[in-house]
């Protein structure tokens, strides 16, 4: 099985061109004040510009308001939005039709209870990003590198396109994909040196491991 990789906090242009040039399906940006990965909009808007057409730039923010979504889509020629905060399923359906892009909408779960959650987002987002569910008191509600029991979703029927991410890394997506069955995967931490800074040969290695599991 081939999965779609997206690779998310890209935060320079190298990372950008190596993104585009192994095969990534998805480059993420992170509009978060408190993340490592946070970029500017000037910075996104540049940072977007240098993708290859084929490569979708999905924009994350978390709890944004419509305010801060103006200012972002007026200058990121962004292709999807992903919410990664505490947004409502109705406030998902109102940013979808208020700025007439997919969202994708993150989950994140620790255990079974969590997954209760799920319908109501299938039912209003064009995706839905099944993550591990942020340590209690964290500062980043993702992009922390924890994984969830992949075991709890491993017999899930999905009525949406879906990714999966926390945790993964190029030595484990494999199994991630043979446990869930998932054909997008998602990474950040994952493929980095430090927090925010991405290694290019980690990127390459992990896009091969999903593309040849
Ligand atoms: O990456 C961040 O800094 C971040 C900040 C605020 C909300 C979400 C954030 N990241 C989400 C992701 O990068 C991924 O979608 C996902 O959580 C997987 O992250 P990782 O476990 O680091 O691979």
């Amino acid at each position: 099985m081939t999965a779609r990789v997206k690779i998310c906090g890209l935060t320079r242009p190298a990372h950008v061109q190596a993104v585009a040039e192994c095969g990534a399906a998805y480059a993420g940006f992170v509009f978060f004040a408190k993340s490592p990965r946070n970029v500017s909009i000037a910075q996104a808007r540049d940072l977007a510009l240098t993708l290859k057409p084929g490569v979708a730039k999905v924009g994350l923010v978390v709890n944004a308001t419509n305010d801060e979504l103006d200012a972002i889509l007026a200058e990121v020629p962004l292709d999807m939005l992903q919410l990664h905060g505490k947004e409502s399923p109705a406030r998902v359906a109102e940013i979808r039709a208020r700025y007439g892009l997919p969202v994708m909408k993150a989950v994140g779960v620790a255990d079974a209870a969590d997954l209760d959650q799920l319908a109501a987002y299938e039912a209003v987002a064009d995706q839905i990003l099944v993550d591990a569910k942020a340590p209690k008191g964290a500062d980043l509600p993702g992009g922390n590198g924890l994984s969830f029991d992949w075991t709890l979703i491993a017999d899930r029927k999905w009525s949406k396109p879906w990714m999966l991410a926390g945790g993964l890394t190029p030595e484990n997506v494999a199994l991630a994909i043979e446990k869930t069955g998932a054909t997008q995967v998602d990474v950040s931490s994952g493929v980095e040196a430090a927090p925010g800074q991405k290694d290019d040969a980690l990127v390459r290695a992990f896009v091969a491991a999903a593309a040849y599991s």
